[in-house]
């Protein structure tokens, strides 16, 4: 995250981190806790380390320096990547992970709401970015998580930012104008999270932007309410 700050315990709980065990552990992404067993990321990345056994999932951390050989983690069982994802740039840009068992909720690892197809339209103006991502593009993961409000922006604005682009209806963009504070690399597969009403929903999923806080060069993130019925479809 660029120009945050940093979160508190149990702010975010629904916020996981995604590690990869290869030669050594390391955080590769965010994720989102969307019931006790299903896990919402981003394709991009799960894609080229698609087998389920290298993933560790860690819920209810606040730092990084947390996690070590004896953290408990939920192994990960499945993971379903949408069938018409390419690229981040080009949408779909969505997986799922089930873990081996469902969790125990606490006060630091509970689900956030997704919301349905008819709250696709709905203007949240109190919206939060947060990850273990760079602070800025030649940057490295982040011990405390980091969270950053930013505004979202109608699709006709994001197209105009990105000219070279299709910024479709299944993604919203999110930023500001002058720059400065937006999702970064390590970020991808957190929860865009917006409250409306006294309740949090998980409204988009982070994906890409060409750099990061760059002036006119917003975040997009995967709509998450174009994609209730697929993330119905295979959680049921
Ligand atoms: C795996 O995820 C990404 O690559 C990756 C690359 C990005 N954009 C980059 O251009 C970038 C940023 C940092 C280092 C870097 O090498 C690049 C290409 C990203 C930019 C944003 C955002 N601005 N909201 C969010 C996630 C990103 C994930």
């Amino acid at each position: 995250i660029v120009g945050g700050t940093d979160s508190a315990p149990g702010e975010w709980p629904w916020q996981v981190s995604l590690h990869v065990k290869l030669s050594r552990r390391r955080h590769v992404c965010g994720g989102s806790i969307i019931s006790n067993q299903w896990i919402l990321t981003a394709a991009h990345c799960v894609m080229s380390l698609a087998n389920p056994n290298i993933w560790h999932v860690y819920a209810g951390i606040l730092k990084q320096s947390e996690i070590n050989e004896d953290t408990p983690f939920f192994k990960v069982e499945e993971i379903i990547v949408h069938p018409q994802y390419k690229y981040a740039r080009t949408g779909y840009d969505i997986a799922l992970m089930k873990l081996d068992k469902p969790m125990n909720f606490t006060d630091l690892q509970l689900p956030i709401c997704l919301p349905s197809k008819e709250d696709a339209d709905i203007l949240y103006t109190d919206c939060w970015v947060i990850g273990w991502g760079y602070r800025k593009e030649k940057g490295r993961v982040e011990d405390i998580l980091q969270k950053a409000t930013v505004p979202l922006m109608s699709r006709e604005e994001c197209q105009a930012r990105y000219r070279k682009r299709r910024i479709g209806d299944k993604v919203i963009c999110a930023g500001y104008d002058e720059g400065g504070r937006d999702a970064c690399k390590g970020d991808s597969g957190g929860p865009l999270s917006c409250k409306h009403e006294e309740v949090w929903y998980l409204v988009g999923i982070t994906s890409w932007g060409e750099g990061c806080a760059r002036p006119r060069q917003p975040g997009v993130y995967t709509k998450v309410a174009e994609y209730s019925d697929w993330i119905i479809e295979k959680t049921t």
